[in-house]
């Protein structure tokens, strides 16, 4: 019999990883939303179940401050298994975020779409207005938030698709028009309407782990990181929960390079003369565990020690400026990098 399989205990840091990903359009759709804040009631800031820490954006916390807020954990069931675990991480994260409100969702299960829908309409009664309420929906890039919005529309009016979604970040860039969800008493102007706005990306991310997690989770374009070192991350997190996650490609391995060959074989992913294409294989495997069919499970670690060590937002943030310089810094080290690899 060989060796037991050994999962490796830790990630080598990446120092060269890009750490930022704060595009144009983030930037100006943040400067609207804020010119919008005075007509908003109420805020739905979506973050991604898998990453509840590295998917806070201190932008929303700073920059849309004095609004009450519900926060959405979207896409619950890629990282839920229903278990009493997932219960106790789950009140660990109301817990922390209160007294703003928590809500768990996957946006084609009704009842949670119905949870959201009803705190929306406590909300929106207690403000007693004959205008109706306006939520605004934020959160990062592919969080879900489109989604949602077209769920809650669905659920609230059974009206189909206001807003498109999609795989990829970026889908939406602008801040769309506002959207119904929730009618009003006949003949009154009242109802309950929500506006999209575009995902926005944390200026600068000191943690070249929680950039690996973002991008993993699709937060980041797939062009920004290495899809074999995104593959490779994912390997890493398969083997902490089940080396048998990948059987059908391969026996338990830490090598990525021979899990991707394997994978690129099983599936034809094959260059001229055979040669197995690791890049479009990675690409692959990623997509496999984003929808579900490599494992659910987190990539954050919640603890009450974590959650306690998660920094203050305001000391999170760094300025824009500063953002930028570490960028251009880490921009240095990748390049001083693939010139002495191809020296
Ligand atoms: N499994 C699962 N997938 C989800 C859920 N919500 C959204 N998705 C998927 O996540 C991807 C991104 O969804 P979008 O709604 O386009 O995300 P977004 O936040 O509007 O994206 P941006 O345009 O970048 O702002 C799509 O492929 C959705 O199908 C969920 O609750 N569960």
């Amino acid at each position: 019999m060989g060796a037991p399989f050994i999962p490796r205990a830790v990630f080598p840091t990446l120092d060269s990883l890009p750490r930022s990903y704060f595009l144009g359009h983030h930037r100006s759709g943040l400067t609207k939303m804020k010119s919008l804040l005075s007509s908003i009631d109420l805020i739905i800031e979506c973050r991604d179940y898998r990453v509840p820490l590295s998917s806070r954006n201190p932008l929303f916390e700073s920059s849309l401050a004095g609004r009450e807020r519900l926060v959405v954990y979207t896409k619950r069931d890629l990282g839920s298994q229903e278990t009493r675990a997932d219960a106790q991480r789950e009140l660990l994260l109301r817990k922390w975020l209160a007294p703003s409100s928590v809500l768990f969702s996957d946006h084609r299960d009704r009842q949670d779409v119905k949870r959201i829908l009803n705190h929306a309409k406590a909300h929106a009664s207690a403000l007693n207005t004959l205008t109706g309420s306006r939520l605004l929906i934020v959160g990062m890039p592919n969080v879900g938030k489109s989604s949602l919005l077209n769920a809650l529309r669905q659920v609230g009016i059974g009206k189909g698709k206001a807003a498109h979604t999609g795989a990829q970040p970026g889908v939406t860039r602008k801040i769309g028009t506002t959207v119904k969800i929730v009618e009003g008493s006949e003949g009154s102007g009242e109802g309950i309407y929500l506006l999209d706005t575009p995902g926005v990306f944390v200026p600068y991310i000191p943690d070249a782990e929680a950039m690996l997690k973002l991008a993993l989770c699709g937060s980041v374009k797939d062009t920004i990181i290495p899809p074999t070192t995104l593959a490779d991350y994912l390997l890493y997190h398969m083997n902490r929960n089940s080396s048998n996650l990948y059987s059908a490609y391969h026996s338990p391995t830490n090598d990525i390079t021979s899990l991707l060959e394997a994978v690129a074989q099983k599936t034809g992913r094959l260059q001229k003369g055979g040669i197995p294409d690791t890049e479009a294989s990675a690409l692959w495997l990623i997509q496999r565990w984003r929808n579900g069919h490599l494992g659910r499970f987190m990539l954050d670690e919640v603890t009450e020690e974590a959650l306690r060590n998660a920094q203050d937002p305001k000391e999170f943030a760094p300025s824009f400026s500063q953002a930028k310089r570490a960028d251009k810094d880490a921009k240095r080290a990748r390049s001083r990098s693939m010139s002495v690899t191809a020296a």
